[in-house]
């Protein structure tokens, strides 16, 4: 067992969606992971809930295929799964019913009994959004006397669906929990390469006094994705790009980049510093709105020889939906380090390729010393933080070419997990699922940081709502998404960067 795993109380893990897709292929690969790892303490159980009927021996037998199936460490060794399976239960039940959350409080009793000792609880909301109240109400009514240091409730996205319903979410939850009980999932927070920008912000003396507007010219968020939304329909067509990508991961990702230095490594430190930058954040008006923010939606087309649908024809689609599945906006965070540099976010779905990068770009030299054709490939230096699938930070800075003659061009200095590390990087869920019984609270948003991301977004939701757009599907299938975006930045003179493919064969040769 890990050195911290001893210092980890008796725990007990309730996975309400214990049945669903998100345990299937990340809660479930995660905990065993952590297992694997001896991250978890000795005295541990996991309940799975569903109102599937399912024996404790079904139940495990259907994650054990799911772990073979999605776990990073592959297919379950026997003789760990021997040891791992029995910690295991499940329980069929309907969470609208009361009775549900008294079997669940006589399964955790009868556990403590066995271990001879109080247990963390942990209540993991994998379920749709609608029951989080639901759940967190019964689980407050049925343990009303609980130690809230040893209860923690974690709650999945989306939080909320505008400013008002994730107002109104939070006021529950503090009903019945203190903030310090509430873990709200972000999951790229726990992503490595995500983790590793507060690094190498923070960690090292030569980046802070280039990290202003005196250097920087811009920044650029991008996460493209390949993968259409298939048969995500029923929850994406309410949801779309912007608040199923941007209001969470990318206005994090954007914090992680602005923000001040925290005094200390601690949850609540790093946490108002981020949420400073959102309050920073130059809000929308209708008017900014239509000059600052473009949407898309894919059409049909091909994804490497495969005939794929457009978003209107994917199963259970509305035929007309105005449901963006692309958004790109221009933020500028409104205080000294960034006064006018703009901040480019763009996402979409079905795009050309998978990639989730932060481009920095730096401002040019103040006086170029070469003759123009000495320097034809001359670029602005870059800092590009490629979070995945690539998890590198690279550096493009201006060199000579090997030769007799003085020319330039612009090579890579390059940080690569790969070539750096042996060890395999943990996969963001088992992160977050050990920060929860460490009781670290560092990686999961604060109420009051997910309140300012839905009022800084609110503006162009509903500008988008009030002019349904007439032009989709206004990009296709493995392109770059729609002619709008890259003429959003590059009416400001630049362009979308993208990382090029790595080039195995060369690396062979
Ligand atoms: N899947 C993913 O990759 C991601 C999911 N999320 C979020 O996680 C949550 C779960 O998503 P996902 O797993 O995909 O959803 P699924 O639809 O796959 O699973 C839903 C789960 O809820 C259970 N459930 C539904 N109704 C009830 C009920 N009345 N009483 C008890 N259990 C019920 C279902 O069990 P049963 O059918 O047995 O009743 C099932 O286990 C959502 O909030 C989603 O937004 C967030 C990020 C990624
Ligand atoms: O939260 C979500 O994230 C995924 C992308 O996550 P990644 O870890 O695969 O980059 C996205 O596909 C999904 O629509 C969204 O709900």
């Amino acid at each position: 067992m890990n050195t911290t795993a001893h210092t980890i109380p008796p725990t007990v893990f309730v996975i309400f969606g214990g049945t669903g897709d998100l345990n299937a292929r990340k809660l479930s690969p995660a905990l065993y992971n952590l297992f694997l790892d001896g991250w978890l303490p000795e005295q541990f159980a996991i309940i799975g809930t569903g109102r599937t009927k399912l024996t404790d021996e079904e139940f495990r037998k259907n994650l054990l295929a799911d772990l073979n199936q999605f776990s990073r460490s592959g297919k379950a060794k026997k003789e760990a799964w021997d040891k791992f399976g029995p910690h295991i239960q499940y329980q069929a039940s309907d969470v609208k019913v009361p009775a549900a959350y008294e079997e669940l409080s006589q399964r955790i009793a009868a556990l403590e009994k066995e271990w001879g000792a109080p247990a963390n609880i942990i209540y993991y909301l994998a379920v749709a959004p609608e029951f989080f109240p639901v759940i967190a109400t019964g689980i407050a009514e049925s343990h009303p006397d609980t130690d809230p240091n040893r209860v923690r409730i974690v709650i999945e996205k989306p939080f909320g669906h505008d400013l008002e319903s994730a107002r109104a979410l939070n006021q529950l939850l503090a009903k019945h929990y203190e903030e310090k009980q509430i873990y709200r999932i972000d999951h790229y927070l726990g992503k490595e390469t995500v983790q590793n920008i507060m690094a190498f912000r923070f960690a090292n003396a030569i980046m802070e006094p280039l990290w202003n507007r005196n250097n920087i010219e811009h920044v650029q968020i991008s996460v493209t994705e390949q993968l259409g939304v298939g048969e995500r329909t029923g929850y994406y067509d309410g949801s779309g790009a912007l608040r199923d990508m941007i209001q969470n991961h990318l206005l994090q990702l954007l914090c992680l980049v602005a923000m001040e230095p925290p005094v200390n490594f601690t949850a609540d430190e790093v946490r108002n510093r981020k949420v400073d930058v959102l309050r920073a954040m130059r809000r929308f008006t209708p008017e900014t709105v239509r000059e600052a923010a473009v949407r898309g939606q894919y059409g049909a087309g091909w994804i490497e020889g495969q005939q794929v649908p457009g978003y209107r024809e994917e199963p259970g689609a509305n035929p007309t939906s105005s449901t963006e599945t692309f958004a790109a906006v221009k933020f500028f965070v409104d205080n000294w380090r960034w006064q006018g540099v703009p901040f480019y976010l763009r996402t979409g779905k079905r795009l050309h390729r998978s990639a989730s990068i932060i481009t920095i770009q730096f401002k040019d030299v103040p006086h170029v010393i070469f003759p123009a054709e000495t320097a034809e490939g001359w670029r602005k230096n870059r800092l590009i933080i490629s979070i995945q699938p690539e998890m590198s930070i690279r550096l493009q800075v201006q060199a000579k070419r090997p030769g007799l003659d003085m020319m330039l061009n612009t090579v890579d200095m390059v940080f690569d997990y790969d070539g750096t590390y042996t060890t395999e990087a943990p996969e963001a869920y088992e992160t977050l699922l050990l920060d929860t019984m460490l009781g670290d609270q560092t990686l999961f948003m604060r109420g009051d940081q997910v309140e300012e991301a839905w009022d800084l977004v609110m503006p162009i939701l509903n500008s988008w709502q009030s002019r349904p757009s007439m032009s989709f599907p206004n990009y296709s299938a493995d392109s770059w998404g729609p002619e709008v975006a890259e003429a959003l930045i590059a009416r400001d003179g630049y362009h979308w960067f993208t990382l090029p493919l790595k080039d195995n064969s060369k690396k062979k040769a």
